[in-house]
């Protein structure tokens, strides 16, 4: 049973299914568009500036062309600039392609959406540049109308239609002797007031070759001072060596680049160059590939064309077979791409290679500027790993060296922070011992597969504890006695920071004292610190950390022997002059160790400083 509400037709499957037969029956409507809507929303979202007006013509151009054989018969494209004082310019674009039939201009000029490339693109072979159906209405970022005259190759009359920006057009059939003789599409544009430069000739001409410089078919300008062919021709990379590739680089994107690197991935339809930046780029920093499709330029910074870590180059390339973005500014994400991307990346691993092999100074200028975009690459690779090895730079105690370098000194000992690094350094170099900062990207995993490589290798990694360990002990037996006893006064006064006290003999003898922690010590001191300035809220959640964490007693002072002051402070000393040093002792070390003072720390060091300065003020007196 139902009760006729409407509650019940919508259980019944809606009126448009089974109309009542007291409802009229539903009306089909079309969805109306809002053109200036839609022209608006392409130029702040899909389009990066108006210029790309002249693409999408000389795309449609070239692909009318295509069909009819006459791109391949190097029939040329006219773009005529009709610039005329005291009027707005306009500009043609004039193909002897396909042309249109009264019923394809109602169809595919005045419907937005539709194409005529789209179902043919998805076969094999086929050569069109548009897809989307959408390239026309870019003209509508310089002009209010679209003015087309058209006459269909297949026969018909000719057809004249205006499309305008308001969303309306017309359309008229020609009578004989109107319009084109020949078969083909003109297109008029006439600038939009203040856009007039956009359509001069000086801009129509650098953007026909910003765009379609590298097209083989013709594309004539006309302008009132003559006819200029501005493309037709191979592609500029074909048969060039790599000095007229640099030169040819260098006019064409401002660089003078290291080297260059042929591309050629005949699956994909795929030539062009790869040119080493003349700098190391940040890793992070967006790859800015140039990209033609079909030798129309897609985009001059297309990411995602090669693998992340091939950031130290910039390639230049064109390709048949990548699907562009319906913004045409960069490459559709699928299968293909992914294949391109591995290809490029292997015919890059394979010039390192074969460089490494037929020209290791030019790679080794390369690793100067690259060093870390090598180091990425031969992090996952041991053959490159083993041929970039002789050449790849690490920050060590005795100066930057090459991994090759460090393993000719014997086994590689590495300290894997910087902050490590910093603590061990002087004393490491003052001891000619290499020891290898590995605190930077990929440097420690770089040595940590070294012996992978190369077998011969022994690779250890330090850490500040292990530096007491391998100082000297106290050597004059007379002295050993006083030094025990000077570790027993001192002791008392540094337990309060968890930090133990030793005598070791070690170089640079000017320095007195360093600092030694491992990572629970450092973690101790963090902890700490933070307490001290969190507020109410956070600082009993630390405090229990804090009393949960064992007491680390990692935390090393080692005075030095051979330091006159330490061999003073055994010698016979008061209690409170015997504190005061070991205080302002034990706050050099941190800060030459680079620790931040905690805040007992900084308190410490000022009661030490306002002793030391009484002390000597008193011996004025
Ligand atoms: N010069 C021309 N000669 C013949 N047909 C044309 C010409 N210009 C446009 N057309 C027709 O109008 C249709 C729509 O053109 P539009 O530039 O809007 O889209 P598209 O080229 O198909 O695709 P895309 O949006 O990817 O450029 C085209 O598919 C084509 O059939």
């Amino acid at each position: 049973m139902t009760d006729g509400s409407p509650r019940d037709r919508v259980r019944s499957g809606g009126a448009s299914e089974q109309p009542h037969a007291s409802y009229p029956a539903p009306v089909r409507h079309s969805f109306q568009v809002d053109l200036r809507g839609v022209v608006d929303l392409l130029s702040a979202h899909l389009y990066s500036s108006p210029d790309v007006y002249v693409r999408e013509l000389l795309q449609n151009a070239v692909d009318a062309s295509t069909a009819r054989g006459a791109a391949a018969a190097g029939v040329p494209v006219l773009v005529e600039c009709h610039d005329r004082p005291g009027s707005a310019p306009v500009l043609s674009v004039e193909d002897e392609g396909v042309g249109l039939t009264v019923a394809e201009v109602h169809e595919l000029l005045a419907t937005i959406g539709s194409s005529s490339k789209r179902d043919t693109l998805l076969r094999p072979g086929q050569d069109y540049l548009g897809r989307f159906g959408i390239g026309l209405l870019s003209c509508f970022l310089v002009s209010d109308e679209i003015r087309v005259v058209t006459r269909s190759a297949r026969g018909g009359p000719g057809v004249s239609w205006r499309g305008r920006s308001d969303g309306t057009y017309e359309l008229r059939e020609l009578p004989d002797g109107e319009g084109r003789a020949r078969p083909g599409t003109t297109v008029w544009l006439t600038a939009r007031p203040g856009l007039e430069d956009r359509l001069r000739p000086a801009t129509v001409r650098a953007l026909i070759l910003r765009y379609a410089g590298l097209l083989e078919q013709p594309i004539v300008l006309r302008t009132a001072t003559g006819d200029e062919r501005l493309t037709g021709g191979p592609l500029p990379w074909v048969g060039r060596d790599t000095e007229q590739l640099l030169a040819w680089g260098e006019r064409e994107l401002g660089e003078r680049f290291l080297d260059a690197v042929p591309l050629d991935l005949p699956a994909a339809g795929l030539t062009g160059v790869a040119f080493v930046l003349p700098q190391s780029p940040s890793p992070s920093s967006r790859q800015r590939n140039r990209v033609h499709l079909k030798r129309m330029l897609l985009s001059d910074a297309v990411d995602g064309l090669l693998p992340d870590w091939a950031f130290f180059v910039r390639a230049v390339v064109d390709t048949s077979a990548l699907q562009p973005l319906a913004s045409r500014e960069g490459l559709y994400e699928d299968a293909t791409l992914a294949a391109v991307r591995d290809g490029l990346g292997a015919a890059l691993r394979s010039w390192l290679t074969d460089l490494a092999q037929r020209e290791p100074e030019r790679l080794q200028a390369l690793v100067r500027v690259h060093a870390l975009a090598l180091k990425a690459l031969a992090v996952h690779d041991d053959e490159l790993l083993k041929l970039f090895a002789p050449w790849l730079p690490v920050d060590t105690s005795l100066g930057r060296m090459t991994l090759t370098e460090v393993t000719r000194r014997g086994p590689v000992r590495y300290a894997a922070t910087t902050e490590d690094f910093g603590q061990m350094v002087q004393v490491a170099t003052a001891e000619s011992i290499c020891l290898v900062n590995a605190g930077f990207t990929y440097d420690e995993e770089l040595l940590q597969r070294l012996p992978e490589v190369l077998p011969a290798v022994d690779v250890e990694r330090v850490e500040p504890e292990d530096l007491a360990a391998v100082l000297r002990p106290v050597e004059d037996t007379a002295g050993l006695a006083a030094a025990a006893a000077l570790v027993g006064r001192c002791r008392p006064v540094l337990a309060p920071f968890s930090c133990d006290v030793e005598v070791r003999e070690f170089s640079p003898a000017s320095l007195p004292c360093l600092y030694t922690a491992g990572d629970g010590a450092r973690f101790a001191r963090e902890l700490d610190e933070t307490a001290q300035v969190a507020d109410s809220f956070w600082a009993p959640m630390l405090g229990r950390i804090q009393a949960a964490t064992e007491a680390p007693r990692e935390a090393t002072l080692v005075l030095n022997w051979r330091h006159p002051v330490v061999r003073q402070l055994a010698g016979p000393v008061g209690e409170h002059a015997l504190r005061t040093a070991v205080e302002v002792l034990y706050l050099q070390a941190l800060l030459l160790g680079r620790h931040p003072l905690r805040g007992r720390e900084t308190t410490l060091l000022s009661g030490a400083l306002g002793r030391l300065i009484e002390g000597s003020l008193d011996g004025t007196r």
